[in-house]
């Protein structure tokens, strides 16, 4: 029988596992229409993503000039709309579920580190029934820092076994956390990364998650 060495590997959500950006654009659209205010775009909210909800709703306002006095309201505002409806166009990338049935049925110890609330993150993990691979999940407000603080992504690391460690993950903030936590970053390309992949700074590159677990194998060997 092939062995293989146990690593920790921990994931990025929104742009990584998950294309989320549907969801998050229309509470933003709905947050704005309770003003009296019109939508951005969908390509800018995809660019605001990436820094956990305050940012984003913070970036959406800024986008739209509304006063940012009243940005408290609007933020509680947008997680009531998000809180209500983070699934519905939600949709994780192909092969995802395959992989992470595959590297736990290697024995790998999977966990899951994002900037978004820990609340939608876990209403998200059970709706799409990959809750149950993760043995460890931090979310934006689980702890006082968030990415690119190495912090979350260390606490992550610590609740999980594994020799080698691993951080797979989309945008510019993982790759600045991986860095700062001095752990390999392995990059999914079809997230919402704004920068050309060769000017941030990575392990290894994947645009489908059917090559991962052998980008896995092949560094753990
Ligand atoms: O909530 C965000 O802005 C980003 O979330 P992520 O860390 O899962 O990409
Ligand atoms: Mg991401």
């Amino acid at each position: 029988m092939e062995r293989h060495s146990v690593s920790a590997i921990v994931f990025d959500l929104d742009g990584t596992l998950i294309d989320s950006l549907p969801d998050l654009h229309a509470a933003g659209a709905k947050m704005l229409d309770s003003i009296g205010v019109e939508p951005v775009s969908v390509a800018q909210t995809r660019s605001f993503i990436g820094n956990g909800i305050p940012v984003l709703v913070g970036r959406i306002l800024d986008a739209v000039d509304v006063d940012p006095a009243r940005k408290p309201e609007l933020l509680a505002s947008f997680r009531g709309f998000y809180a209500a409806d983070s699934v519905t166009e939600t949709r994780l990338y192909p092969g995802v579920e395959a992989t992470l049935d595959a590297l736990r049925a290697q024995g790998h110890q999977l966990g899951l580190c994002t900037n978004k609330p820990i609340e939608p993150t876990q209403d998200i993990l059970r709706h799409f029934g990959i809750d149950r691979h993760f043995q460890a999940v931090i979310g934006g407000d689980s702890l006082n820092q968030r990415k690119p603080s190495p912090e979350p992504l260390w606490a992550t690391f610590d609740m999980l076994g594994g020799a080698d460690r691993y951080f797979v993950g989309d945008s510019e903030v993982d790759a600045e956390t991986a860095l700062n936590a001095s752990v390999p970053f392995l990059m999914f390309t079809e997230g919402y990364r704004k920068t050309p992949i060769a000017e941030l700074p990575h392990s290894a590159a994947f645009d489908d998650f059917r090559l991962l677990q052998g980008l896995i194998s092949a560094r753990a060997a």
